[in-house]
């Protein structure tokens, strides 16, 4: 009965079918959630069109205007995710995902002091140890074939078990080690994972009604366990050694927010978890997608080499420092190319709070309405970005870049719900890729795709396959 809801209220709609609404093409399979969201994004011209995931209306938000401003202008009015509240308790309720409006602003503020300047240059060298180990790794393969999703989630792995578990480990010396074991398993492309991210992310009646966990207990309990230990290990020891797991022995010591938000070792895990969730697929496909392109065209791949060994010239140490990588004017254009034409994390949702009036419209987006934003289908709607299939980092030359309008290019969203964790997924992927290109040529092999396939069962953009050579220089 709802799925007149769109036509009553005058806004473009597609035409849903019972029972899924309008995804059906991704409960089969057939399609990725994200491919589905471009398609709904290209389905239309106007500023917003209507679509059903099953019975529940949602709107995709197509306009750079409006997406501004319910991102950022207007954000008292959409201030709020669709996964915002979720009924069912678990420790996705702790997350910046799932608090209300209240609560996610208290922890916010909590969490934002982690992700300074100052605290990422004080994690730098992890990730210039992650990215030497994986070089030696890639030294004794040199030449064959390698897996590169593979070797981005050991390299992710090794720099999340360092930063945010306390963890010390060497993943590609120890495939077998149980954290990359337990770190697999969540993100495993299985028919039950896509059913769990889309109940939980998308759909939490879903997740509420059919009381869908977001992970097996055996992996929360993993997970929870080592943070406890390593928790307690600092709080016993009073080492500080400037990472995560210092401001959560901070957190822990300041207990209550207020507001009866108390910091009690659960809550405090849930954060360490929520951030290797958001961020370990996100960043290691982030550097598989970027190998590829570099791969793919030799001209930009040695271009953006010459840079990276000038910027390497001025260090004594053999690791890039935090200024000297964010500061490498073509490396920042290559991976912002990367991060358009694959934005990792594809989806932006924003849930209405009080009835919001478009402006220069009669058009009213209701309390409780769930916005999305279809990050593939923007960043590639050749209005914006001409043959956007074209690996172009000059796209991101800054007199092209005033050729668009602004909230054309979200990979990291916008606002005050923007990721946290921006800075850390970039520098941990530009440190690896500029330590390989100081070693290897990154080569295609005779299976490379000409074209890259996602994943359809992902609910974020992962590749398919991708094998690669390095050969050394
Ligand atoms: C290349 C890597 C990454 C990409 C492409 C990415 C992308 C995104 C996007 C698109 C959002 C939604 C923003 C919005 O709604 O406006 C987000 C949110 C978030 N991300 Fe990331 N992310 C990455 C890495 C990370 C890392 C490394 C962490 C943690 C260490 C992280 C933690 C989070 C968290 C906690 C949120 C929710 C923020 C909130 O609602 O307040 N992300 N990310």
């Amino acid at each position: 009965k709802n799925f007149d809801y769109w036509k009553k209220r005058g806004i473009p709609y597609l035409e849903p079918s019972f029972p899924f609404g309008n995804v059906f093409p991704c409960v089969i399979f057939k399609k990725s959630y994200s491919h589905l969201l471009a398609q709904f994004y290209n389905s239309s011209k106007e500023s917003l069109v209507g679509y059903w995931i099953f019975n529940i209306p949602f709107l995709m938000i197509r306009s750079p205007e409006l997406i501004k401003n319910i991102m950022v202008k207007d954000f008292d009015h959409f201030n709020e995710r669709a996964s915002s509240n979720n009924k069912v308790k678990t420790f996705f309720s702790d997350t910046l995902f799932s608090l209300d409006y209240h609560d996610w602003k208290l922890l916010r503020t909590k969490l934002s002091p982690s992700f300074t300047t100052s605290k990422m240059k004080n994690v730098m060298h992890i990730f210039n140890k992650s990215s030497k180990e994986m070089i030696e790794y890639l030294d004794e393969v040199s030449g064959d074939a390698v897996d590169c999703k593979q070797i981005s989630s050991l390299l992710t792995a090794n720099v999340f078990a360092a930063s945010t578990f306390g963890y010390k480990i060497n993943c590609f010396k120890d495939v077998d080690n149980e954290f990359f074991v337990y770190s697999k398993k969540i993100m495993v492309p299985t028919v039950a994972n896509l059913v769990r991210f889309i109940a939980f992310f998308v759909v939490p009646e879903m997740a509420d009604f059919f009381r869908i966990k977001l992970f097996k207990q055996s992996v929360l309990d993993f997970f929870r366990h080592h943070f406890r230990n390593v928790l307690r290990v600092r709080e016993e020891s009073g080492e500080k050694c400037n990472d995560f797991i210092d401001g959560y022995v901070q957190l822990k010591k300041e207990g209550n927010l207020g507001d009866g938000f108390i910091f009690d070792e659960d809550r405090l895990a849930a954060q360490a978890i929520q951030f290797f969730l958001a961020g370990f697929e996100t960043t290691s496909s982030l550097i598989s997608f970027t190998l590829y392109e570099l791969a793919m065209n030799e001209d930009i791949q040695s271009k953006l080499r010459n840079e990276i060994t000038d910027a390497l010239a001025l260090e004594d140490d053999g690791d890039f420092s935090y200024e000297n990588i964010m500061d490498l004017s073509y490396f920042n254009k290559v991976m912002s190319e990367s991060l358009r034409k694959y934005p990792t994390l594809p989806l932006i949702d924003r849930k209405c709070v009080k009835d919001y009036r478009i402006p220069g419209t009669d058009i009213i987006i209701e309390k409780e309405t769930r916005c999305q934003i279809g990050i593939l289908g923007l960043h590639n709607d050749p209005e914006f970005y001409p043959n956007p299939e074209t690996f172009d980092p000059e796209r991101f030359s800054p007199e092209n870049v005033k050729t668009r309008p602004s909230h054309v290019y979200i990979p990291f969203g916008h606002g005050p719900h923007n990721c946290i964790g921006k800075r850390f997924g970039l520098l941990t992927a530009k440190t690896c890729i500029a330590q390989t290109l100081t070693k290897f040529r990154i080569l295609p092999t005779e299976s490379t795709p000409k074209r890259i396939e996602i994943d359809s069962k992902e609910f974020l953009i992962k590749p398919k396959d991708v094998f690669l050579k390095f050969e050394k220089l």
